[in-house]
C-alpha cells in the first residue's frame, strides 16, 4: 500500500476523544494551542532541519547549532514571542545549545541568589543576550578548588559564568558561594587575563549532546569584584566582614531545585517521544503468526510486546502529571520563600531530587527498551532512537548523580521519621508517615484480581511498603553509634527506601489527577487504565519489596499480575490514539519508524539511498584497499 494513512484502521479503534486527550496532555487548551502552533512553525522552517546531524563533523555540528540558536533568537524577537512561546520554540528545535544554560541556569541563579541591586544590574543584560552566561559548579577533581569541568556553554561561547567556589575571608572558610565572573572579552571574545577556558571534548554518540560546548575553566590570580558575589544569602562587607541573611544557607542550591523540576517535566517528553515511535512501529510491523495464509501478526498484539511497551506508555503519562504537580510545588515554595516562609524547602528539595532521579532513570532505560521493541530497524539513526538515547542519558548524571540524589531523599525520610517522636506531624508527600502505626501492621484486602483496581487499595499497599522500608532503615541506623557511619553502611537499603517513597508520590499524583474533572468522551477511563497499569506494573516489578515487608501475600501478587494482563488488553485498541494525543509533528519525532502515516518501509528504503556512502556505486577506498586484496586472493587461488 503506497501513500495514505497506514495506521487509519488503528486510529478507528480508539474508544476515547483524542482531541480532548491532547488538551489533558498539554495541561490546558491554551498550552495546547501554543504548543501546536509553535511545533508547526518549527517543522515548516527549513532552517531548523535536523536529519543531517549524525553525518556532521563536530565543528560543522557546533557551528550549525550556533546558526540555529542565533536564528531562533531572531525569530523570537521578530515574532515577539512570549517567554512561554520562546521556550516551546527551544523545545521543538530540539537541539541542546549554550542558550539552555544561559536561560535555564545562569539567569535563575542570579534571580534566586542575587540581591535586588545585583538583579537590576545583570538581568537586563542577560535578558537581551548582551552577555551570555553559564553555570559552573562541577570540578574536574573534587573540592571546589581545582578546575571547573563540564559546564555547558562554557567551552566556547559564554562571556560570563556563575562560578561556585569556596569563600575564604581572614583565613576562615565559609563554604561554597556563587560569584558572577566575566570570562571573555565582549569585544573580541578572547579569554580575560588569568583565565584558561576551552571545550572538554567529544561526548557519547554522534550529534546528540555534542552540539553543546561543555567546558573546562581555570583561574590564575583572577580578581572578582566584591559586588559580584551573589549576596542574597550571605554578604561580605567592604571591610571583609562576612555575614548571613536570615535565610537558610541551602538557598545557594536553589537553582538546582528549579532545574530538577524542569527535568522531571522533560522526562515525560523524552519518554513519550520514544514510546510514540515504538507504538506506531509495533502496529506497522508484522512478524510470524499468520494462519491460513492471512496477514502476519502485528507485533503490538504479542503479549510480550505489550508487557514491555504499555508500562512505558503509562509511565509517560504518569511523569507528565507528576511533573505538572511538581511545577505547582515549585511555584508554591517560591512564593513562600518570598514571604520568608522556608518550611517547605526541604520537601521541595527531596521531591525534586527524588523525582528527577526516578524519572530520568526510567526514561533512559525506557528509550533503550523502545529501541529494542523496534527490532533491528531501531538501531538505525533514521529511527530517531539512538540519538534520543545519547542526548537523554546524561540526565541521569547531570543536576546530580541519581544515586547521590536518592541519598538526599533518604536523609529527608529518616529525619521525618525521627521527628515523629517529638510530635511533629508530617505534611505534604510524607503525610502518610503520620499513620505509621497503622501502616506497619495493616493487611491488604485484595481477594480477587479486580480488587486491585481500587485506588485506596493501591495507595495503602504503596504507603505501607514505603513506610515499612523507611522504618526498617531507621531502626537499623539506630544500632550505630556513629550515624554517618551507619548511613554509609546502609546506603543501599536507604536508596531502595527512597525509591519506594518516590514511586508512591508518582502513583498518588496520578490517582489525584483522576479525581479531577476531566472532560472528553472516554478520556478519564483511558487515564484510569494507564494509572492502574503504572501502579500494578511497579508492584509486579518490585514484588520482592511488597512481599518481604508483608504488605501483600503471594496470592495477591499473583492477582495483581493477572489484573495487569487484563489491563494490557484494554489498552491495546487505544494505543495508537494514546500516542497521537502527544501531538508530535514528524519533524519533532525525527523518526521514520514513528511517522504519523505509518508508511515506514518506502521511507526507510528511500532514506538509505541518501546516505553519503551511497553517493557513488563504488566507494572511495576501493582502489586503494579492496582491489589489491582481491587481486592478491586471485593469485593465491591460482597457486
Ligand atoms: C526567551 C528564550 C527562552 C528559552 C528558554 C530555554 C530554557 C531552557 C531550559 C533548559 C533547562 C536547563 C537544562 C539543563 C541542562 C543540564 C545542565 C546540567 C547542569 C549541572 O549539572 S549543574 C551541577 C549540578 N550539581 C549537582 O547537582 C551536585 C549534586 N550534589 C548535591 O546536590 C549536593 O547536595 C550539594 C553539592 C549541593 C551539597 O553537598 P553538601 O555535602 O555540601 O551538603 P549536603 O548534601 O549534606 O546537604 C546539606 C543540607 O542542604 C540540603 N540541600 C542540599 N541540596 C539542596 C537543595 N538543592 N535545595 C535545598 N536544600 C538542599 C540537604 O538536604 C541538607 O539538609 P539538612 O537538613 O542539613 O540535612
Ligand atoms: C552532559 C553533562 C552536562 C553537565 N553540565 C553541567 C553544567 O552545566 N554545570 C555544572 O556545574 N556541571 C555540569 N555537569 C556535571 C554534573 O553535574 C556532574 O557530573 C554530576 O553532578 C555528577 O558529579 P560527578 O561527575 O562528580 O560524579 P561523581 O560524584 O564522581 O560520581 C561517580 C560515582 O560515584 C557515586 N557517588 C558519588 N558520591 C557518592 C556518595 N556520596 N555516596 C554514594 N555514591 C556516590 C555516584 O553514584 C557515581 O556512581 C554536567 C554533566 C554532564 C554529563
Amino acid at each position: 500500500m503506497e501513500g495514505g494513512d497506514h495506521l487509519a484502521h488503528e486510529r478507528k479503534k480508539a474508544q476515547f476523544d483524542v482531541e480532548a486527550m491532547k488538551i489533558v496532555w498539554a495541561g490546558s487548551r491554551h498550552a495546547f494551542e501554543v504548543s501546536d502552533r509553535i511545533s508547526k512553525l518549527v517543522a515548516s522552517d527549513p532552517a531548523f532541519r535536523k536529519d543531517n546531524r549524525p553525518m556532521l563533523s563536530r565543528k560543522e555540528l557546533f557551528k550549525n547549532t550556533l546558526r540555529k540558536a542565533a536564528y531562533a533568537w531572531k525569530r523570537i524577537i521578530e515574532l515577539r514571542l512570549s517567554e512561554e512561546e520562546a521556550s516551546k520554540l527551544r523545545f521543538y528545535v530540539d537541539e541542546p545549545a549554550f542558550t539552555d544554560l544561559h536561560w535555564g541556569m545562569f539567569l535563575p541563579a542570579i534571580k534566586g541568589q542575587g540581591t535586588e541591586e545585583q538583579q537590576q544590574k545583570w538581568l537586563p543584560l542577560a535578558y537581551k543576550m548582551q552577555i551570555i552566561g553559564c553555570y559552573a559548579q562541577t570540578e574536574l577533581g573534587h573540592g571546589s578548588n581545582s578546575s571547573k569541568w563540564w559546564p555547558g556553554g562554557l567551552g566556547k561561547i559564554s562571556t560570563h559564568a556563575v562560578v561556585y567556589a569556596r569563600l575564604i575571608t581572614d583565613g576562615q572558610d565559609h563554604g561554597v558561594h556563587g560569584f558572577i565572573v566575566q570570562l571573555r572579552s565582549l569585544d573580541d571574545h578572547s579569554p580575560l587575563p588569568g583565565i584558561t577556558v576551552g571545550d572538554i571534548g567529544m561526548k557519547f554518540g554522534n550529534g546528540a549532546y555534542n552540539t553543546m560546548d561543555n567546558g573546562v575553566l581555570r583561574f590564575d590570580h583572577v580578581r572578582i569584584p566584591r559586588d559580584q558575589m551573589l549576596m542574597k544569602v550571605s554578604q561580605v562587607s567592604r571591610e571583609g566582614k562576612y555575614s548571613q541573611s536570615n535565610v537558610p544557607r541551602q538557598l545557594v542550591y536553589g537553582t538546582m531545585v528549579f532545574v530538577r523540576q524542569t527535568i522531571v517535566a522533560d522526562a515525560s517528553c523524552a519518554l513519550s517521544r520514544a514510546v510514540c515511535i515504538a507504538t506506531r512501529y509495533s502496529a506497522v510491523r508484522r512478524q510470524f503468526g499468520s494462519q491460513n495464509g492471512g496477514p502476519e501478526t502485528q507485533v503490538i498484539d504479542y503479549k510480550t510486546q505489550q508487557s514491555r511497551l504499555f508500562p512505558l506508555l503509562a509511565s509517560a503519562y504518569a511523569f507528565r502529571f507528576v511533573g505538572e504537580w511538581l511545577k505547582w510545588l515549585y511555584t508554591d515554595v517560591t512564593q513562600r520563600l518570598q514571604a520568608n516562609d522556608f518550611s517547605t524547602l526541604p520537601e521541595a528539595h527531596a521531591c525534586t531530587a527524588g523525582l528527577k532521579s526516578l524519572t530520568t532513570a526510567a526514561t533512559a532505560d525506557g528509550i533503550e527498551e523502545c529501541r529494542k521493541l523496534c527490532g533491528g530497524h531501531g538501531y538505525l539513526c533514521s529511527s530517531g532512537l539512538p540519538e534520543l538515547f545519547a542526548v537523554y542519558v546524561p540526565a541521569c548524571t547531570y543536576e546530580g548523580d541519581n544515586t547521590v540524589l536518592l541519598l538526599q531523599v533518604a536523609r529527608f525520610l529518616v529525619k521525618t521519621l525521627s521527628q515523629l517522636g517529638s510530635g511533629k506531624q508530617p505534611v505534604g508527600t510524607t503525610a502518610y508517615m503520620g499513620q505509621v502505626e497503622h501502616l506497619m501492621q495493616c493487611h491488604c484486602n485484595v481477594q480477587k484480581a479486580e480488587d486491585w483496581l481500587k485506588p485506596a487499595v493501591i495507595l495503602e499497599a504503596f504507603e505501607a511498603r514505603s513506610a515499612r522500608m523507611s522504618v526498617a532503615c531507621a531502626k537499623n541506623l539506630s544500632k550505630f553509634t556513629n550515624p554517618e557511619e551507619g548511613f554509609a553502611e546502609l546506603s543501599g537499603d536507604l536508596v531502595e527506601a527512597a525509591i519506594a517513597h518516590c514511586q508512591l508520590i508518582i502513583v498518588s499524583k496520578f490517582i489525584e489527577k483522576l479525581q479531577q474533572d476531566i472532560p472528553g468522551k472516554g478520556v478519564k477511563q483511558q487515564l484510569g487504565v494507564l494509572c492502574n497499569i503504572y501502579a500494578l506494573f511497579l508492584l509486579h516489578k518490585h514484588q520482592g519489596d511488597f512481599l518481604s515487608t508483608g504488605c501483600i501475600t503471594p496470592k495477591q501478587a499473583y492477582l495483581a499480575n493477572e489484573q495487569l494482563r487484563a489491563l494490557y488488553s484494554q489498552a491495546r485498541p487505544n494505543a495508537i490514539a494514546l500516542v497521537d494525543a502527544f501531538n508530535y509533528t514528524d519533524h519533532y519525532l525525527g523518526s521514520i519508524l514513528g511517522c504519523y502515516d505509518g508508511n515506514v518501509y518506502p521511507k526507510l528504503y528511500e532514506a538509505a539511498w541518501k546516505d553519503p556512502l551511497n553517493d557513488s556505486v563504488v566507494p572511495d577506498g576501493y582502489r586503494e584497499y579492496i582491489w589489491p586484496m582481491l587481486k592478491q586472493q586471485l593469485r593465491t587461488a591460482r597457486l
